[in-house]
Order: structure tokens, then C-alpha cells, then sequence
């Protein structure tokens, strides 16, 4: 039986888990890195912590969640020197996110010697992309040279909800037309078709499209401009303010979907503000994605908000009856796999994501037809 690290470090937190085969039998989560009071310093010191109580005997292989592959990495990938070399490449398109992923690969490789590491990517499953939809129309030249293009993210959990989407339907994802809504911190939409990713919201970077936790999602570009000749703020400045001040928390004060929800219910006019344009974000992108695509079977809600928000999941879709799409009211309150009503055009589905589980599937698959230094 194959036993599998996953290591997930996000931009302030760290996630692992060990699979034994499918099952999973060890978790931990180190969150609020680097900030006042958070769980570690860095994400040196978080590792070590996790790794130090996990039973890391016998381990086979270690799967690394690396959020920016850029064009050259399609799928999952054993990891070398060179390959490392490649992502560290990348850090200046995911500035926020390649540097943790490299932290947990070089403490993993220093800890894990004989152990195989795989990446497996955010951008990957989004490789498919048609041009038309990967292209930003800026001077071809100048985006050339500075690798400016659609990559997309969270495909590893993508992927994931939009096969299980396919097995809740009964049917095989070939056929399939889909929008699956990633609505973690982070958040994207992605257009499905035929288990192949043809549209998604995130761009270049992990900040464009959705309203998130921190993040501005979709903005007029003028809006930078503006923001430093009559702002005065400095680039990283601005950066900082649309990645980390902006979405929920910049609306609210909140970053956390719970405490908008709370607020909202009680008649505050920011957290009512700050709800309305989240779920109309996510109307627009299904909207689109409707029309990219020609036909729909199944909207999939992911992602701690798309899993638990029912609130979110009707406004989101709220007065769409005419496209097919229809979230009944009391399955929606439940939160079943399928809460549009078993006659409507298109199904609803709430999909629990689990890219740790994706991540250690890839991570096997890269392995296998290498040669394994384990033995085993
Ligand atoms: N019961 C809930 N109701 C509404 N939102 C929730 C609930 N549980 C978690 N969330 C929201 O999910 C978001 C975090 O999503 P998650 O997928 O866990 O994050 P990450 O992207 O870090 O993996 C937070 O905004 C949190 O408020
Ligand atoms: C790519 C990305 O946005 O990741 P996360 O949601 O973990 O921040
Ligand atoms: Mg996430």
C-alpha cells in the first residue's frame, strides 16, 4: 500500500495529511503564519512543528501543493533540482503563494531524504485553456516576454468536484458541461467541459475574478493608476492593499464569510454591502460561463463558503429559473449533494473539496514508471 505526505502551504497557513492507500490517517493545520499571535514565526519553523508529531516512517512519496506552474508544467511533476529551479523562477507571477510552496519542498527534501517529492500544480488542469480564453489583449510582444497570460488556479480542486460532479450525475464526465465554484479564502470559477478546464476567473495571479476573503478579485485596471498618481501609494503598496486588504475584509472589516454572515443577518449595512457584491461576482462569472460553454448540466458549489454558505449558494443564483438553474430552498438548507430540485435542467450540487486527496492521487500517478528509491 502506497503511504503519502501531502503538504500544503498556503500564504499564511500549512496543511498536511497523510494517506495510508485511500485512507486518510493523519491531519494537521497550522494557520496564521507570520501574523501576531499565529500558530509559527515562519513556515520553516510550522513545518518542522507538523513534521516533528506526524509518523513519517515508511512513507513512499510527498505530494506538494505548488499554486503557480506557469505554461511548462501540465500535470504532476517529480521533483529535482532543475524542477525546483523552475518554480523558484516563477515566484514574481504567485509572489504570495511559490515561496511557501518552496519553503515545504526544500524542509521536506532536507527531512525526507530517500523519499520522492511530486508537485503537483494549481495551474495544471487548467492547461487546457483555448487561447481566445488564456490571452489578455495587450501588446503580444510585451506579454510574450513577461509570460502575461491566463494560467488559472485552483484546478487541483476543480478537477476534483467537477469528476465527483460527474459521479453524484451518474454519468461519465466526457459529456459533461459544468461551472464549478471554488469559494475558499481564495475563489475562482471554472467552465468544464468534457472534464477539460475552458474558462476560469483567475488570471495571471491568484487575484483576479471572484470577490475572496482579502482579495479585490476583477477591478477597472485604471483603478492602479489611480491608486498611485492620486493615491500616492507605491506599487507594493498596492499589492499589499488589493491581496491582503481588500474583498470581505476590505468591505467589512471581516475576512471570514461566517462573521459577514452574522453581521449581514443583523442589519449591518457594510456586511449586507459586502454580501451583495460577493454573490453577484459569482452571478456574472455563471452567466458568462453559461454562454462560453452552450449548455449546462451542473453548477458545483466548493470550498468552505461553497460548502457551508447556504445564504451565498441562493443569492449567487438567484433569479436564474429562466437559464434552468434552480436551488430549492429546503435541500439547499440541508446541504445534500444536489440542492436544485430533481426536475430542473441543470443540477446544484455542493461537492466537499479535498485537493490534499487530489494532490496524493497525482502524486502517485507522477510516481508511477519512475523508479522507486524505497523499494517497496
Ligand atoms: N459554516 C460556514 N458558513 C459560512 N462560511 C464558512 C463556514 N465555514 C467556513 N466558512 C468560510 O470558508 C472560508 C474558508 O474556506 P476554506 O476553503 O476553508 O479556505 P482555504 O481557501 O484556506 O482552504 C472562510 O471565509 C470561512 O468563513
Ligand atoms: C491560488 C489560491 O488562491 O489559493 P488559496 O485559495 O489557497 O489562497
Ligand atoms: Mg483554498
Amino acid at each position: 500500500m502506497t503511504r503519502v505526505l501531502v503538504l500544503n502551504c498556503g500564504s499564511s497557513s500549512l496543511k498536511y495529511r497523510i494517506f495510508d492507500g485511500d485512507r486518510s490517517v493523519d491531519r494537521g493545520l497550522v494557520e496564521r503564519i507570520g501574523e501576531p499571535g499565529g500558530g509559527a514565526p515562519d513556515h520553516s519553523s510550522a513545518l518542522r512543528d507538523v513534521l516533528a508529531h506526524a509518523d513519517l516512517e515508511s512513507l513512499d512519496v510527498v505530494g506538494h501543493r505548488v499554486v503557480h506552474g506557469g505554461a511548462d508544467f501540465t500535470g504532476p511533476t517529480v521533483v529535482d533540482d532543475e524542477v525546483v529551479a523552475a518554480i523558484e523562477r516563477l515566484v514574481p507571477l504567485a509572489p504570495l503563494h511559490n515561496p511557501a510552496n518552496l519553503t515545504g519542498i526544500a524542509v521536506a527534501r532536507r527531512l525526507l531524504p530517500g523519499v520522492p517529492q511530486v508537485a503537483v500544480f494549481d495551474t495544471a488542469f487548467h492547461a487546457t485553456l483555448p487561447p481566445a480564453a488564456a490571452t489578455y489583449a495587450v501588446d503580444i510582444d510585451v506579454a510574450r516576454r513577461l509570460q502575461i497570460r491566463r494560467y488559472g488556479f485552483h484546478g487541483t480542486s476543480h478537477a476534483y468536484v467537477a469528476r465527483h460532479t460527474a459521479r453524484l450525475l451518474g454519468r461519465p464526465p466526457e459529456g459533461l458541461d459544468l461551472i464549478t465554484l471554488h469559494l475558499g479564502n481564495g475563489a475562482s470559477a471554472c467552465a468544464v467541459s468534457g472534464g477539460r478546464s475552458v474558462a476560469t476567473s483567475m488570471g495571471l495571479s491568484p487575484l483576479a475574478g471572484l470577490v475572496m476573503g482579502t482579495r479585490s478579485g476583477d477591478l477597472d485596471p485604471a483603478v492602479l493608476f489611480h491608486l498611485h498618481r492620486v493615491g500616492g501609494l507605491p506599487v507594493d503598496a498596492i499589492d499589499d492593499l488589493l491581496n491582503h486588504r481588500s474583498g470581505l475584509l476590505g468591505l467589512t472589516g471581516d475576512n471570514d464569510m461566517r462573521a459577514v454572515l452574522r453581521r449581514r443577518a443583523a442589519g449591518d449595512p457594510a456586511a449586507g454591502l459586502a454580501f451583495d457584491v460577493y454573490c453577484r461576482r459569482i452571478k456574472e462569472y455563471v452567466g458568462a460561463y453559461l454562454a462560453v460553454l452552450g449548455r449546462l448540466d451542473a453548477v458545483t458549489f466548493t470550498g468552505g463558503v461553497g460548502e457551508n454558505a447556504a445564504a451565498v449558494r441562493a443569492a449567487a443564483l438567484a433569479g436564474l429559473e429562466g437559464l434552468g438553474i434552480v436551488v430549492d430552498p429546503e435541500r439547499n438548507e440541508r446541504a445534500g449533494s444536489v440542492i436544485s430540485p430533481p426536475t430542473a435542467p441543470v443540477a446544484v450540487c455542493v461537492v466537499p473539496t479535498d485537493e490534499e486527496r487530489e494532490i496524493a492521487e497525482q502524486a502517485q500517478t507522477a510516481l508511477s514508471g519512475q523508479p522507486n528509491p524505497s523499494g517497496s
